[in-house]
């Protein structure tokens, strides 16, 4: 990284940037900065610069201005300009030109920016200790819950807690989605067109709709949260495309709302040596709980520090102005500690050596209430089955429902919530009633949040 002996000189030096990706997040993060370039530079000490920048197609109209940039085709090779101090990443992707560009950034000094949680999700780990290890920051607020500080909010504010739970609301699409369902009535497809033309979702919205961003997201979160290794592939995952309509309306005439919830706490592993438990779900959320009241593409993640109690971050989870103010945040941090040097950088609250390795901590023994949908024959004898392996299982219902005809056809949708049990119970009766001819569809279990 540059260094100079004079402060002040180098108080006026603009920070450089490179821009890779010109889509939502990256015109936001152009406009933001034409917007308030002078109040940022005096926040950060210096202005900003975008000198250099590269997407796809360069004579796309993005109504911004791109004369000022030089251009490059290939963004891998933003990193290797002299004419940079730091290079932005928005494009996306966990692998392929992203990683590339992350790592050449690193690998030639230049602070690294991205809003790629899948990204940081599978390498993460691999480009921090890569970036500690030469002093270079590594910065990726953008990439989890969008214009929300919560990543700040965990690594600065919160630093001296021992966080106990962590839960939250972390897609802005799915929110999206499920809150426009719930307030007009209108189909599952119709929202997500608008949610992607709103340019809340994935360039895959599959990502978003069956749960895996919000998955990046938790075990980003988990990591700065507990201290704990990066572990993605052990995040218990089910997304919202299943969720009928009718379920809405059933959650609703119970008293919730559906919410795609991603929950991560430290909990008792095998032989109850200490484990960490990350499950994205979609829940049953109490109308009269926080959450409930988090609608469109509105974000919030909970946190229970030991000594600061539940702390609540709320905000804008997608789209560009959001998004962008909290990537231009980070570049702001990164002028302000240019000077000093990131040596001592401890990306994800701790150094990358020193995170620790938690096993995971299965569902079986979590207790808790939850919704069981299932589809069935409309013919005598099937709910007594369900009830039969309900009971057999030991899971205990508190109410039944057999509501209406979802389709035209010879199917009826039948509805229950459990008493307080364990998880595994439910597992079992599930079990019991699997490859039954009653069975139109496999159920679907949503658990029910608590306070
Ligand atoms: N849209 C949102 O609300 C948020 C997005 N993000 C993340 O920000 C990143 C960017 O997202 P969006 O701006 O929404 O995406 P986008 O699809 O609107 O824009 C992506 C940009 O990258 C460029 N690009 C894609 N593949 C490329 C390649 N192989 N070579 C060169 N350029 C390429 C495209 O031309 C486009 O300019 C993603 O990692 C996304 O997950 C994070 C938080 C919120
Ligand atoms: N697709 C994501 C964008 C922000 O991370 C979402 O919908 O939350
Ligand atoms: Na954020």
């Amino acid at each position: 990284m540059a260094n100079t002996t004079d402060s002040a000189a180098a108080a006026r030096q603009p920070l450089r940037i490179a821009l890779a990706g010109l889509g939502t997040v990256g015109a936001g993060v152009i406009r933001l900065i034409a917007a308030n370039g002078d109040l940022i530079a005096r926040r950060a000490g210096r202005p900003l610069e975008i000198t250099a920048v590269s997407a796809r197609n360069r004579s796309r109209d993005r109504g911004v201005d791109l004369t000022a940039y030089a251009w490059e085709d290939d963004m891998t090779q933003l990193a290797a300009r002299e004419d940079v101090d730091v290079v932005v990443e928005l494009v996306g992707g966990s692998d392929g030109p992203a990683l590339t560009l992350a790592r050449n950034a690193i690998r030639h000094g230049k602070a690294l920016i991205t809003a790629n949680k899948a990204m940081i999700a599978h390498h993460g780990l691999e480009l921090a200790a890569e970036a500690e290890g030469k002093g270079v920051p590594m910065r990726f607020e953008a990439a989890v819950a969008g214009g929300i500080p919560v990543i700040k909010g965990l690594r600065e504010g919160a630093a001296a807690n021992r966080i106990e739970r962590l839960y939250g609301i972390l897609n802005g699409t799915c929110n999206f989605i499920l809150s426009t369902m719930e307030d007009t009535g209108r189909d599952f497809a119709d929202v997500l067109a608008e949610a992607q033309a709103k340019g809340y979702a994935e360039a895959d919205p599959s990502f978003d709709i069956e749960g895996t961003d919000a998955a990046h997201k938790l075990s980003i979160l988990s990591a700065i949260a507990f201290g704990t290794r990066i572990d993605f592939a052990n995040v218990d995952t089910a997304g919202i495309s299943r969720i009928l309509a009718a379920d809405i309306a059933q959650a609703s005439s119970l008293g919730y709302v559906i919410r795609l919830i991603g929950m991560a706490e430290a909990d008792a592993g095998e032989n109850g040596a200490p484990g960490l438990f990350q499950r994205v779900q979609p829940h049953l959320v109490p109308v009269d709980h926080p959450l409930a009241h988090v609608d469109g593409a509105t974000n919030a993640v909970v946190a229970e520090g030991n000594f600061s109690g539940r702390l609540l971050f709320q905000g804008a989870g997608a789209g560009d102005g959001p998004t962008a103010s909290a990537v231009v945040a980070d570049i702001i941090d990164i002028a302000r500690g240019y000077d000093a040097g990131f040596e001592k950088d401890a990306t994800f609250s701790i150094t990358v050596a020193d995170l620790e390795d938690m096993p995971t901590a299965p569902s079986g023994h979590r207790r808790g209430r939850c919704y069981i949908r299932f589809v069935v024959a409309d013919r005598p004898g099937v709910l007594a089955e369900i009830a039969a392996a309900m009971r057999d299982a030991g899971v205990s219902i508190e109410s039944l429902i057999q509501k209406g005809r979802p389709d035209d056809g010879e199917q009826v949708m039948v509805a229950m919530v459990t008493h307080e049990g364990p998880e595994s119970a439910v597992t079992e009766a599930l079990r019991l009633l699997e490859g039954s001819p009653s069975l139109i569809a496999a159920p679907l279990v949503m658990q029910i949040l608590g306070k």
